[in-house]
């Protein structure tokens, strides 16, 4: 079995990206500036933001991070948006997920600028995408197209089944895997909760993208022997040995599909690097875009 590292091809990227920040800063041009807001204590939440923050400084980037507590009102966070919308010196920006549950989510998300959101979560960017226009491509999708691409993993007239159907992970990648291009032209199957015998999708899938939030969820029936899987999930597992008390897994059960697939990424040092490069790569694009 094939490991697909997302770990090692993320560093791989993140020093083309250093070099182009570097070509960057001889020309006197604009260095990239990434914005996060960050509202409340998600001990996840840290983690990912805190990843980000550091690859930026890896690349070269400038970064800022808003930290505000869990009792931040709704209008608050929207008045750091806007204050983020209107700072020409802020090529991108990202509000962390999940927020408090005392701010609509929504609300939030349609306050952002699309030329501002690296994340690709508002609707001009979803609509860009769906119609294969030129948009800012939503960072863990992105992030597995690119390990894909990389990898050399052929997706035309593949059988891909999606399980989950998130609008930041499940959604948008059933629309960028059945697109036209490379990788694309997959023939793709959403599956989620209301799905009848979801076994009988899975064990016909040539690529499976696991995207549920269940832990370990995918067990070797479920997968057809050969088949290429991807594992979105990151799920923290209670367990007493280990010294922070629990453990990281993924949506798929590794030990029990390592004999029979052909390739798999590894949970942690998978996806989720690729999604930090996915945006770090979005924040580029937008700092080049500029008009000014
Ligand atoms: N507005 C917004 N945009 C996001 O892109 C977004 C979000 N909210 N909320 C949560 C999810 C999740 N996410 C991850 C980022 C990095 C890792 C990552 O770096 N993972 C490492 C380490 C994991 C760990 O140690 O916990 C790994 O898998 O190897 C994982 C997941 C971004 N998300």
């Amino acid at each position: 079995m094939q490991v697909l590292d997302g770990k090692a091809l993320a560093e791989t990227i993140k020093e083309e990206l250093r070099q182009e920040v570097d070509q960057i800063r001889l020309a006197g041009g604009k260095i990239p500036h990434l914005a996060a807001v960050l509202v409340g204590a998600d001990p996840a939440s840290e983690v990912y933001v805190r990843n980000k923050v550091q690859s930026c400084e890896q690349v070269g980037f400038q970064s800022t991070l808003i930290r505000r507590g869990s009792e931040t009102t709704q209008e608050e966070v929207l008045e750091i948006v806007r204050r983020l919308n209107d700072d020409p010196d802020v090529d991108g920006f990202i509000v962390q997920l999940p927020l408090p549950k005392h701010i609509d989510e929504d609300t939030v998300n349609l306050a952002i600028r699309p030329e501002k959101d690296v994340d690709g979560f508002t609707p001009v960017n979803i609509g860009r995408m769906t119609l294969g226009l030129p948009a800012y491509l939503p960072a863990t999708p992105n992030g597995i197209m690119t390990m894909l691409e990389r990898y050399g993993i052929e997706t035309e007239g593949k059988e891909v089944v999606v399980l989950g159907r998130s609008n930041i992970v499940g959604t948008p990648m059933s629309i960028l895997l059945s697109r036209k291009g490379n990788p694309g032209n997959a023939t793709v199957t959403l599956c989620h909760s209301r799905t009848q015998d979801m076994a009988a999708h899975t064990r016909r899938a040539d690529i499976l993208i696991a995207a549920i939030g269940i832990p370990e969820m995918v067990t070797a029936e479920l997968v057809k022997p050969g088949a290429v899987v991807i594992d979105v999930g990151i799920n923290r597992v209670e367990d007493a040995s280990r010294s922070r008390g629990f453990r990281l897994c993924g949506d798929v059960d590794y030990a029990s599909l390592e004999p029979i697939v052909s390739a798999m990424t590894p949970v942690p040092g998978g996806v989720g690097p690729m999604t930090v490069v996915s945006l770090l790569m979005n924040t580029l694009k937008a700092s080049k875009g500029r008009l000014s």
